[in-house]
């Protein structure tokens, strides 16, 4: 029996990726970029092994503690994929073991809700990818691997690395060159922080492939999304981000999480992922970052109503002065309990009923940017 374990991240897009333009090997109609979230609160966890014992009789994932299906297109063009390199390394050196013909066991969980709009797709079928990888021992670098798990969710590509990551499209029609880089590591840019607003944490209503295939085939907006803001929006947020130029990166993340939900809007019959706690966040922030005359947050939606605010770590009494003053009460400020914030001189209390402004929100989670996978020590049982 040979047995891996690793851990992977969450990455929440700034430039959002939404549309396909072949959904078979799941390439994208414009490129992405994203910052990984730190593993220290949000991770899942996987375990993979294999043996030709008989108690791996078939592939099998057992995802938070039940036994999931991984007959989907997508987790068996991952698999299929992972083991034609292994087959190929046995094929060209004969002393190693034939593992790549035995069973698959992966055993996985997430430490935050699956299937609610926080990327648990992403970081599951980045561990899923890259803890079979090492089993396998291939000597594919994250990029190659991103490759492969961009075919089971397009967002997990871009989880194979740490800090700021671009998806590139690519151009060709086989997607080989459709994969994940990193514009910058953690350590370029380790100040940056994310305070996550969990407006629901129950399964959401138009999955992302659908919902993306119904832009695509029906909103007028989305071609000139795709055409003419993405490609010059890319450069610009790339060289923010390279010349640390958090009000720039502010503008242009919340920028792209308006466009993106126009054309979610724009599609026939619309698609509403904000609800109206969403929209009562966007104006808690804008109105913070027009009272200090700067962006000093930037709200990003994707899928859900969850909102994810990106803040600098020497901005964050000033941030956390506001979402303190109105979900201060809910669970998640463990780690921030010793330090009184107060509101920021000058935001506009008066403009806010605290009583609606507090409604809708379950629970907080305080994080920031963190690295890519790694393996751990950790070992995952079978339930
Ligand atoms: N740890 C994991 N290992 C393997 N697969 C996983 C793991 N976590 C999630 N998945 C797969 O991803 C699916 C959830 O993806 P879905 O896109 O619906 O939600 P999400 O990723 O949480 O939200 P979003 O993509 O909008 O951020 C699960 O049903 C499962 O198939
Ligand atoms: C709004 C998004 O989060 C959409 C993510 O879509 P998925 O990666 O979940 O879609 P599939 O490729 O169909 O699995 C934006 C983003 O992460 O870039």
């Amino acid at each position: 029996m040979y047995s891996v374990s690793v851990t992977a991240p969450v990455n929440i897009a700034t430039l959002k990726y939404w549309g396909k333009r072949d959904s078979v090997l799941n390439l994208p109609t414009n490129s992405s970029i994203s910052v990984t979230l730190s593993q220290d609160d949000l991770k899942t966890t996987t375990t993979v092994s294999c043996s030709d014992s008989e108690s791996y009789s078939v592939d099998q994932l057992y995802l938070n503690g039940k036994l999931e299906s991984l007959e989907s297109l997508r987790s068996q063009k991952c698999l299929g994929e992972l083991r034609k390199y292994r087959s190929e390394m046995e094929a060209k050196d004969g002393s190693l073991p034939r593992i790549s013909e035995w069973p698959l066991r992966i055993v996985s969980v997430n430490n935050f809700p699956t299937a609610a709009g926080l990327a648990s797709s992403a970081a599951g079928y980045a561990a899923m990818v890259y803890g079979i990888a090492r089993l396998y021992r291939l000597p594919l670098d994250r990029s190659e691997l991103s490759k492969i798990a961009r075919q089971g969710s397009g967002s997990a590509c871009r989880s194979l690395y740490g800090g700021f990551v671009a998806w590139e499209m690519g151009s060709k029609k086989d997607g080989t060159d459709s994969r994940a880089v990193q514009i910058a590591d953690v350590g370029h840019w380790p100040g940056i922080r994310a305070a996550i607003l969990v407006v629901s944490a129950s399964k959401k209503e138009v999955p992302s492939t659908g919902g993306m295939q119904l832009t695509v085939g029906s909103s007028d907006l989305f071609e000139y999304r795709v055409k003419n803001v993405v490609p010059p929006r890319y450069k610009e947020m790339e060289q923010s981000i390279i010349k640390k130029n958090f009000e720039k990166f502010a503008e242009l993340t919340m920028r792209d999480s308006n466009s993106f939900h126009a054309v979610c809007l724009d599609s026939y019959p619309p698609i509403f992922y904000m609800n109206d706690t969403s929209k009562r966040i966007v104006k808690l922030i804008n109105e913070l970052n027009k009272s200090q005359g700067r962006n000093v947050a930037a709200y990003t939606f994707d899928a859900g109503p969850n909102a994810v605010i990106y803040y600098e770590e020497k901005d964050e009494h000033l941030v956390l002065g506001v979402l303190n003053e109105f979900f201060g009460h809910l669970p998640g400020w463990d780690k921030k309990r010793s330090i009184n914030y107060s509101l920021p001189d000058r935001f506009p209390i008066d403009l806010f009923n605290k009583d609606i402004f507090s409604q809708g929100v379950s629970s907080v989670i305080l994080t920031g940017i963190g690295e890519g996978p790694k393996e751990t020590q950790e070992v995952l049982k079978m339930p």
